[in-house]
């Protein structure tokens, strides 16, 4: 038996599809790329008990057009996380709550990101699973799929953006156009740098100028942490950009600088965040770490 103890484990992704997720390979392959471990697991799998979310480190819902948007993206798949009741008695929100509360990461990117505002688990203030802003559709109407440029906030409390102060990502959705609910929710996420990533112009300047804000979104928001750092969500597909090869203009970079990195952005989030776990888990004292894990 091959026995690991929780400081030599490696860092594990559960990585959630089904329903109409299209982004779950991509997002798995970020994290194996990243030196962790990712599992793709159907959302019934979860719901059904079959799989447990608390046996993982960092718990991901992908982009994609779950049940086709209706109701509006990311509704169903947030009622169903808000009120289907998993064996242990609890709703998967409730499950989620004591996974946070036991240190542990939740991301959603775009649909993904959708979802976590329609449970309510984004930015969460008040703590009652209730919608404190909401992703609508784009203000200029249309489906928007392009390249941004993106600010980094300084003042971040995510250890995915640790060390980054800009990010070049592609967006691909309908309904990316943060709303927020009242001047009070707007003042605290600004207070608190919850607005961890903002659109911003070739320059690095954030602005609200079309296309380089591609929804309209406000406070030029495209992503979003809670007051901990450990839920975190965001419009752009970091996943999609791994390797220079994803971008469309690799080869005049390749011709201008041959020495320019093979890596994507986007692979970046995903090793400061296997980075960030395993640098944790080697700190915890002796006697948590000692808690073998028998595999
Ligand atoms: N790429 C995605 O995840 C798209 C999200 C959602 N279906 C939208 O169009 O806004």
């Amino acid at each position: 038996m091959n026995e690991l103890t929780a400081t030599t484990r490696p860092v594990h992704a559960l990585v959630l599809t089904g329903f109409g997720i299209n982004c779950e390979e991509e997002l798995a392959a970020a994290y194996r790329l990243a030196g962790g471990e990712a599992t793709i697991v159907h959302f019934n799998q979860v719901l059904s008990g079959e799989t447990s979310i608390h046996d993982y480190d960092v718990l991901n819902f992908p982009g994609g057009f779950s049940f086709g948007d209706d109701l509006g993206s990311g509704v169903v798949m947030a009622n169903k996380a808000r009120f289907r009741k998993l064996p242990s008695g609890r709703t998967l929100l409730e499950e989620l709550r004591a996974f946070i509360e036991a240190g542990n990461y939740v991301v959603g990117i775009c649909n993904g990101f959708q979802m976590l505002v329609k449970m309510g688990l984004l930015p969460d203030f008040a703590g009652q699973q209730e919608r404190e802003v909401t992703l609508t559709h784009n203000a200029s109407g249309r489906y928007e799929d392009r390249w941004v440029r993106l600010a980094v906030n300084p003042r971040n409390r995510s250890p995915f953006l640790k060390g980054l102060t800009s990010l070049e990502v592609p967006v691909r959705h309908g309904e990316g156009r943060l709303v927020i609910r009242d001047e009070e929710i707007r003042s605290r996420i600004l207070a608190e740098g919850l607005n961890c990533l903002t659109y911003c112009d070739a320059t690095g300047c954030e602005t609200e100028l079309y296309p380089h804000n591609p929804n309209g979104a406000e406070l030029n928001c495209a992503g979003l942490t809670d007051t901990t750092g450990q839920v975190f969500g965001l419009m752009p597909h970091p996943e999609a950009f791994l390797s220079l090869y994803n971008h469309p203009d690799w080869a005049r970079r390749k011709r201008l600088d041959p020495n320019v990195s093979e890596e994507g952005d986007g692979l970046k989030l995903f090793r400061n965040i296997v980075e960030h776990i395993s640098q944790s888990r080697a700190a915890q004292p002796a006697e948590a770490a000692s808690n073998e894990v028998s595999l």
